[in-house]
């Protein structure tokens, strides 16, 4: 008897789910970010294998920007790059670009050059498997909470940028920013191109404000643009220049991000200052 009231119970509360799944906003929002987060679990177990076979190889890149680039169809976000022409050909160099949420992986993969690997915060090395594929993609970790260490790390990467032919990939912002702008830039990807005397490459990913909101728990399909900005060239450049180079490529960037969310989104608010 008490199994059945136990199996009923179960039913009526799964039957619950699609209506709780159709009239709830915030419900919807979070097994969307639900699935989002298990679903690359998951792909990250697909990967591990595949990447193991040549071990810690930025070649791996290309594997896990395959298995990634279908996520955006699950999701209704389409996609469109401008500017895939600026990439420099044959050459390593630093992108840089705008971060605001755990989507941006979805754009990231979507123009990602060969051999290029982002600098990622050491906490993802501990997320199970997905730590693990980013270990053996070849992804560059730094502690963000040991200043000394990160720019140490960094200095190896100019190294490795040049002696084994690595593109590196660099939120600047530091962190995830959901404001509808941009946060100041920190200096280590550009002193990480002057370092090694490499261009910097700056991309914007438009605004996810029409389609998606942490803070109002909004997540419907809608569409984002990646450009790719004109490069900046470094040679010649020293230390010196690194906050200049900094503003520029910033000023650059946040008059592409509003252009972009004026063309997108016409009738959001403009940002508010920063
Ligand atoms: C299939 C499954 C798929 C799964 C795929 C998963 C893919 C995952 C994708 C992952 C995506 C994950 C994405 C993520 O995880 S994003 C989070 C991690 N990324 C970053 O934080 C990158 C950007 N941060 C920086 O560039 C910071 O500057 C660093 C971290 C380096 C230090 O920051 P910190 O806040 O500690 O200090 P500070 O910025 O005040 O700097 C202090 C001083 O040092 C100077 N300085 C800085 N650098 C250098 C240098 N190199 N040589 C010489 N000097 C340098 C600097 O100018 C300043 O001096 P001054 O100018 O004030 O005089
Ligand atoms: C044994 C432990 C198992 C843990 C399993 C965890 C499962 C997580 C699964 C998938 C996570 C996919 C997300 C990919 C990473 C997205 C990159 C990202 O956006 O990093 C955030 C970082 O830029 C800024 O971080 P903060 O805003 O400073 O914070």
């Amino acid at each position: 008897m008490e199994v059945t009231v136990g199996t009923a119970a179960l039913a009526l509360a799964l039957l619950a789910l699609p209506v709780l799944y159709e009239r709830s906003g915030s419900f919807r929002f979070f097994c969307k970010m639900g699935f989002y987060n298990g679903w690359i679990l998951l792909l990250a177990l697909v990967a591990i294998p595949l990447c193991a076979l040549r071990g810690r190889d930025v070649e791996n890149m290309k594997i896990i920007r395959g298995l990634m680039q279908h996520v955006k169809h699950l999701y209704g976000i389409r996609m469109a790059v401008r500017g895939a022409q600026h990439f420099p050909p044959r050459q390593p160099y630093v992108v840089v670009s705008n971060h605001q949420s755990s989507l941006d992986l979805l754009g990231m993969m979507e123009v990602l050059p060969d051999r290029c690997v982002p600098i990622a915060k050491r906490e993802l090395l501990y997320m199970g498997a997905v730590g693990v594929v980013c270990w053996l993609g070849g992804i560059i970790f730094i502690d963000r909470k040991r200043t000394h260490d990160a720019i140490s790390v960094m200095a190896e990467a100019a190294h490795t940028m040049l002696s084994q032919d690595v593109r590196v990939w660099v939120f600047p912002e530091g962190t995830r920013n959901h404001s509808g702008s941009m946060l100041p830039f920190k200096r280590g990807a550009f002193h990480l191109a002057v370092q090694a005397q490499v261009p910097v490459v700056p991309i914007v990913i438009s605004s996810y404000q029409h389609f998606y909101s942490k803070q109002e728990r909004r997540f419907t399909a809608g569409q984002c643009v990646i450009q790719v900005l004109p490069p900046l060239p470094t040679r010649g450049l020293g230390p010196a220049d690194v906050p200049a180079l900094t503003e520029r490529v910033r000023a650059a960037m946040l008059e592409a991000f509003e252009a972009l969310s004026a063309e997108l989104c016409p009738t959001a608010p403009p940002p508010a200052p920063q």
